[in-house]
């Protein structure tokens, strides 16, 4: 049984990654429903929750039926942090996580993100701040290292259970790799040798298909894995990975009927959740991967996705259901 403090997370859990602009309330409610196991939110700016900055705090919504659910915080301040970690604890998530893997220049080359992996000493003492400063299990999410020669992740994950974090989940890339190549998981095998590491490390990067999570799951003796890019549009993925392991078979693709409900769910929280305006703009990039494999599907994405209001999307949707009510996903 993995566990993170007292939470009981099962044999082998699958995690949501946090995704900006992507991990939202409406985009968690269907992971949910598919098998996600732990869910984290979209990363949040300490800076803007100190400052009480609108867009922040709206992202420290979280709703009861989303436990076990971890708030991600980025900075890179120790004040900073150690402020935001409290305003964030005190919006009742199970977890704290620490961002220290964004690549993005604006965020890394200010020292925080991946940024802070030029500095392990101060992404020590940061940490250690965060873990004094709240109640709830504190966890951690990091790449490889900065570059390929300055790659010290089995020590890194070590002195950070050492000042008190409860899990550390590891995109097995560098900084500089961004999101090219492909991510190097011998790595978390070397982390899972280091005989002082008793904390769960989760692996992530590239996990897209119940195969390749099996497999990996089998080479490199990771505790659970996280799965980002492959569940935007495709929340089925926690499931069927699920069911791959127990039962070594995939789980037939989801029909048209489960593919619309969903979106539809989708659609309907982001809406209440963001406006008409944001909620229809920001399920733009879901269209295409809710319907993959659809043969001329294009021209109904390209009408859903120059459509402004909720009905508008909504009849097209509807459309959908009943042009391509025969088609078989394989
Ligand atoms: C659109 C997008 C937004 C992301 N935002 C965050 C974020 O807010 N916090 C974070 O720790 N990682 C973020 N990531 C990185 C993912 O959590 C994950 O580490 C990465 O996508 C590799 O996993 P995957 O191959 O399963 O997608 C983001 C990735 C994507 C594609």
């Amino acid at each position: 049984m993995v566990k993170i403090g007292n939470l009981e997370l099962g044999e082998f859990p699958l995690l949501l990654a946090p995704m900006e602009d992507v991990s939202d309330p409406p985009f968690r409610a269907v992971c949910k429903q598919n098998g996600a196991d732990l869910m984290y939110t979209e990363f949040i700016s300490s800076e803007g929750l100190i400052r009480d900055a609108a867009k922040s705090v709206q992202k420290l919504d979280i709703f009861e039926y989303e436990r076990p659910i971890g708030i991600q915080i980025f900075g890179n301040e120790i004040e900073s942090m150690r402020e935001a970690a409290a305003i964030a604890a005190a919006a009742g998530p199970d977890i704290l996580d620490i961002n220290y893997g964004c690549p993005v220049h604006k965020v890394a080359c200010k020292g925080a993100g991946a940024g802070i992996l030029l500095d392990i000493d101060k992404m020590v003492s940061m940490t250690a701040e965060i873990v004094k400063a709240v109640n709830i299990p504190v966890t951690v999410k990091t790449r490889l290292g900065w570059s390929h020669d300055t790659i010290r992740i089995v020590e890194v994950a070590e002195r950070l259970q050492d000042v008190g974090i409860q899990a550390i989940s590891i995109h097995a890339r560098t900084r500089q790799q961004m999101y090219k190549g492909e991510a190097d998981w011998s790595y978390l095998n070397k982390v899972k040798e280091n005989p002082r590491l008793h904390i769960p490390v989760f692996g992530n990067g590239d996990i897209d298909s119940p195969q390749k999570a099996a497999e990996y799951r089998r080479k490199y003796n990771v505790d659970g894995m996280m799965i980002g890019r492959a569940s935007i549009g495709y929340p089925w993925i926690f499931d069927e990975i699920k069911h791959f392991f127990k039962t070594g078979e995939q789980l037939p693709a989801p029909d048209l009927s489960e593919r619309i409900a969903v979106t539809k769910k989708h659609l309907d929280f982001s809406v209440k959740w963001k406006g008409e305006k944001l909620g229809i703009l920001e399920m733009r990039r879901h269209y295409t991967n809710y319907f993959r494999g659809m043969p001329n599907f294009k021209t109904y994405r390209t009408r859903m996705v120059t459509k402004e209001s909720y009905e508008e999307v909504a009849a097209i949707l509807e459309e959908v259901k009943e042009v391509f009510a025969d088609h078989q996903f394989s």
